[in-house]
């Protein structure tokens, strides 16, 4: 699209005259909201007023992020288009969510190209606070995510979803959506601020949108790129087991050993470390005989790289498909 030449960084509080109006001037999104990147809370609540103000029945549909922007982000933004009148995208490293070994200090960054995919995306606005904005001196309260943090991913990053239930939170009070959007590929990260979501009867609706891969199958992830090229085609297996134990599902067998340990016969990589059957909702354990749907999720290691995946063996979804 032509025309975004107007592209403006926001620290004071200044607010768009009428961020409804539809307008064929340069700097406006689709939305008719002048393209802003936010870095203070301040100012994102004084955007938030001035669009509620404008058109209370309007929507604002939210895309937290950690940056270094992808296809599978871009999906996310798609989605908020698609049923929201403003989109507003958060980059933010959270240090609360990563263990003290873990990747933090290297986490890859690239500012000017995620303004300017967002930007081509008709993103509204970027929020990015620096980490001394999101926590502020003497910051000491946290939010302890339930059950679904628990399995899974849970034991092998202790301290990993109190930290992103603790961000999202403040994150939706800082945005004050009315909806918000998330990638299927952290399968448990949804199922925590969901929980979170009901539990503490925050007014936003969470949207889960599917999974989005490059062609040969890898689920896209920003930590891709640590990936040499022989580590790459061994992460394939991992998708590759996930499909194959799909396609199986499909074909009517509903054994969860089975399907686990077809998946387990093509997946090779440095370190596994799970790889379960679990319910769609609640994540825990699936029956041995699959009656609802589930999910199959994988975590492990190829060199240095920790990455997760997961498909949907959904009942439903099967039908669906083979009704076509
Ligand atoms: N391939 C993908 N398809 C759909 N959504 C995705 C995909 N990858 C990430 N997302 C979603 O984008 C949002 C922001 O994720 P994040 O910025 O951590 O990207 P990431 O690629 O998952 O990074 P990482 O490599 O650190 O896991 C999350 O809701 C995440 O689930
Ligand atoms: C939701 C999130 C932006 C919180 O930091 C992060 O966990 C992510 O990118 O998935
Ligand atoms: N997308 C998940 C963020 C993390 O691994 O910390």
């Amino acid at each position: 699209m032509s025309g975004r030449a107007h592209f403006r960084t926001l620290r004071s509080p200044t607010v768009c005259r009428n961020p409804w109006r539809r307008s064929s001037q340069t700097g406006r999104q689709a939305s008719g909201t002048e393209f802003s990147v936010v870095r203070t809370i301040k100012t994102v609540r004084e955007l938030r007023r001035a669009l509620a103000g404008h058109k209370p029945n309007g929507r604002v549909g939210f895309v937290p992020t950690m940056g270094y922007l992808h296809d599978g982000h871009l999906a996310l933004v798609k989605a908020s288009r698609a049923r929201c009148n403003t989109t507003v995208v958060s980059i933010f490293v959270n240090p609360a969510q990563f263990g003290p070994k873990e990747d933090l200090s290297v986490y890859p960054r690239d500012f000017p190209r995620d303004e300017r995919l967002c930007r081509e995306a008709d993103v509204d606005i970027i929020f990015a606070p620096g980490a001394e904005e999101v926590y502020r001196s003497g910051f000491d309260t946290f939010v302890e995510p339930g059950a679904p943090a628990q399995p899974l991913c849970g034991p092998f990053r202790p301290g990993h979803f109190r930290g992103v239930t603790t961000v999202v939170c403040k994150l939706f009070n800082m945005v004050q959506p009315d909806l918000a959007f998330f990638g299927q590929k952290d399968f448990q990260q949804c199922a925590v601020v969901r929980r979170m979501v009901t539990d503490l009867n925050l007014p936003i609706e969470i949207v889960t949108v599917p999974t989005v891969r490059d062609p040969d199958g890898l689920a896209m992830s920003s930590r891709n790129r640590y990936l040499s090229a022989p580590e790459r085609s061994s992460a394939l297996s991992i998708s590759r087991g996930l499909f194959a134990a799909k396609a199986v599902f499909q074909a009517g067998e509903r054994d969860s050993i089975r399907l686990l340990s077809l998946a387990r016969q093509t997946i090779e990589i440095d370190e596994l470390q799970y790889l379960e059957i679990v319910d769609a909702e609640t994540l825990t354990p699936a029956t041995s005989e699959l009656t609802r749907p589930a999910a199959i999720c994988v975590a492990g290691y190829v060199g240095s790289t920790r990455l997760i995946d997961n498909i949907l063996l959904d009942t439903t979804e099967a039908r669906r498909l083979t009704a076509r």
